[in-house]
């Protein structure tokens, strides 16, 4: 019998948070490891820590405690005295997130959007930034939108040019909250895609849904948080239940309401 193994490209380590000098407890012991290959999606009940878990892994929250390690290196941990939160940048930088709500710069055209960090954080040269974003932005259906501005795009589309921003400075993981839940409905498969076609391309990537149709077909593995813990970490059929079931509001309410 042969074995493979491969290292975690992600590791988190009792991780801990809470907001109000401690009042409220929002991560209470968070274990867990994602391998290079890993579609992880995050479901749970409202206010479980979800969106709080990812922004922690972005570096955009301080902990009370714990680690996370990217690539064998830690690069959130905390120095356990004063509760600040020691971040290594470099490594950071090599996860792009994509939020719920559009996060574009109102006063940048697409590709002003897309070259902006690439040009200031990296020192490209803006005529090789705005090559790359031009593909980049044919390869999501966009091409023809390289001149306008936020506000002339529709949600599904801002969306699409944020994923595209993000993959500009050539992430190595990818993480998603809730990116399609302020979209009108006709207009959540246009991103969904997006981040299936990525998936496609192997980029590991940690998605925070309340879609479950979306996560049974993106999930190479579900993890089910609530109160703060992983509940459940499983393939998509054993955490997510029988295809008859996915996607109705009644297996989700039940299933959350079993396990908080
Ligand atoms: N900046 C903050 N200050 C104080 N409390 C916060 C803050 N951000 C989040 N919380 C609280 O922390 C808890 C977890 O919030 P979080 O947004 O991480 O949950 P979630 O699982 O993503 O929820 P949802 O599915 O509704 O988006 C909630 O009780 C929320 O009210």
């Amino acid at each position: 019998m042969t074995m493979s193994f491969s290292l975690p490209l992600v590791k988190m380590q009792a991780l801990h948070k809470s907001y109000g000098s401690g009042a409220i407890q929002v991560l209470k012991g968070i274990d867990i490891e994602m391998k290079p290959g890993d579609r992880v999606v995050v479901i749970g009940p409202s206010g479980g820590g979800k969106s709080t878990l990812l922004r922690v892994m972005m570096g955009l929250e301080q902990i009370d405690s714990g680690s996370v390690s990217f690539d064998g290196k830690p690069y959130i941990s905390s120095d356990g005295r004063a509760r600040r939160t020691i971040i290594d940048t470099e490594v950071r930088r090599s996860i792009g997130m994509v939020f719920q709500h559009y996060t574009l710069f109102p006063h940048l055209n697409v590709i002003q959007n897309l070259i902006l960090a690439p040009c200031k954080v990296r020192g490209e040269p803006k005529a090789k930034a705005t090559s790359r974003a031009q593909a980049l932005l044919q390869r999501f259906g966009l091409g023809a939108k390289a001149k306008a501005y936020p506000a002339q795009l529709s949600g599904g589309q801002k969306q699409r040019v944020a994923i595209a921003r993000a993959l500009m400075l050539d992430p190595k993981l990818m993480l998603f909250d809730e990116v399609t839940s302020a979209l009108d409905p006709e207009l959540v498969s246009e991103v969904e895609q997006v981040i299936m076609q990525l998936a496609s391309q192997d980029m590991p990537m940690m998605i925070v849904t309340h879609d479950m149709w979306f996560a049974k077909n993106i999930a190479s593995r579900v993890i089910f948080c609530a109160g703060g813990v992983v509940v459940e970490d499983g393939p998509p059929e054993q955490v997510l239940g029988s295809p008859k079931e996915e996607r109705t509001k009644e297996f989700i309410d039940r299933v959350f309401h079993i396990k908080q």
